[in-house]
């Protein structure tokens, strides 16, 4: 087989290995599938405006995130379930990555991931009824040396994916959650008439009445910084940051909630104003290229994630797939900062983006 030179590439060869329930599980958005399609779109539509007479000989591609130093500004972002793509899951991952944001939903333990990751390791949660699953996942991980709390907000249930509630999806037996307890788990491994076993789960366990004063509330649990997720406006990220948030992820949830939300690129400029610098503002949905980081920078993007890619280089490869998808978008990042004249990620702003208004 010859070599997979790009993402798109390990997506097609991902479809090819994978049974399809869980591609489309994993590859589908919900409703009509429009703020999925929109969000890698959204990112074509950005040209860019490259200049020359720079030095761009020593390309830098480093970044510090709270504190702490990456390689790169690319990071995976929370996908439940890496033993649907491979058998390792997401100690596999861990091992390619050099920032993975763990779902709560991860298929192996908090504490196993942590014994593999190669980078800082943040562990996203979602709001479930009963507080005390929430702050037993925050002592694990404060205890497994967790760099970061990421509460998602996007989700008070799961949207409606046709293709899961088709095929009545459901979990396969075998692969568990093993982070959360079995009574919180109920269910997810039976299919459901008109529903699929996720969407069903989730209203029964995810609290929908989360507010300002539960994300305060969440903060003073812990000497973590929290990150919220899902955010797309200048008045979520206001309010979040008001209440305690240390920074947030743009993101509409690949596609899979509010179909017809905003892309994601689309949200960013207005939600990194409104942050003002005064936390990371993290980007994901859509990125499927190095060029789609760069673009993500210029409109004030700290840093983005990759969710869907990571998997498909996750099938593809176990550890060296995901490691390959990763180091595709950095080499395919690094070429476009040379070839734009912007060699460090300081010189990346909305100078470099055609039809921009710049401050
Ligand atoms: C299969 C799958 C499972 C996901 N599980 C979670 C999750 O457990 N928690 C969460 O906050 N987001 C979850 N997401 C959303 C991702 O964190 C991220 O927002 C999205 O995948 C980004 O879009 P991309 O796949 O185009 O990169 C999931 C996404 C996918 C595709
Ligand atoms: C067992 C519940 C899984 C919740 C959904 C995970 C997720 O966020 C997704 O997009 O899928």
């Amino acid at each position: 087989m010859d070599a997979l030179l790009t993402v798109a590439e390990y997506e097609a060869a991902a479809q090819e290995l994978l049974p399809p329930g869980i591609w489309d599980y994993l590859s589908g958005g919900s409703g009509q599938e429009r703020t999925l399609a929109a969000n890698v779109d959204a990112f074509a539509r950005l040209a860019l405006r490259p200049r020359f007479l720079v030095d761009v000989s020593e390309p830098d591609l480093s970044t510090t995130l709270l504190g702490a130093r990456l390689p790169t500004p690319i990071g995976v972002a929370p996908v439940a379930y890496h033993r649907l793509a491979h058998p390792e899951g997401e100690v596999a991952t861990a091992r390619a990555a050099s920032l993975l944001v763990v779902s709560v939903f991860a298929s192996r333990t908090l504490e196993e991931i942590a014994a593999a990751a190669a980078g800082p390791l943040w562990l996203q949660l979602y709001w479930f009824r009963r507080r005390e699953v929430v702050t037993g996942l925050v002592r694990r991980a404060e205890d497994a040396g967790y760099q970061a709390l990421v509460l998602t907000l996007d989700t008070p249930r799961v949207g409606r994916r046709l293709r899961d509630v088709r095929r009545g999806f459901a979990i396969p037996a075998g692969i568990v959650a093993p982070n959360l307890e079995a009574a919180v788990m109920a269910g997810t491994h039976e299919a459901v008439d008109g529903e699929s076993a996720l969407a069903r789960h989730s209203r029964e366990q995810f609290d929908p009445a989360l507010r300002p004063a539960d994300l305060a509330w969440l903060c003073a649990q812990t000497d973590l910084p929290v990150l919220v997720k899902g955010v797309l406006t200048a008045r979520d990220a206001e309010l979040a940051l008001a209440h305690g948030a240390a920074g947030v992820v743009v993101s509409n949830h690949g596609g899979r909630q509010l179909d017809g939300a905003v892309a994601s690129v689309d949200a960013l400029a207005e939600v990194a104003a409104a942050v003002g610098g005064r936390g990371p503002v993290l980007l994901d949905g859509g990125v499927r290229t190095g060029v789609d980081v760069l673009r993500a920078l210029a409109l004030g993007a700290s840093a983005v994630l990759v969710g869907r890619p990571a998997l498909w280089g996750l099938a593809v490869g176990g550890e060296s797939g995901a490691r390959a998808v990763l180091d595709i978008l950095a080499a395919e990042l690094e070429d476009a900062m040379v070839l734009s004249g912007r060699p460090r990620l300081s010189d990346v702003d909305s100078s470099l983006l055609a039809g921009v208004q710049r401050p």
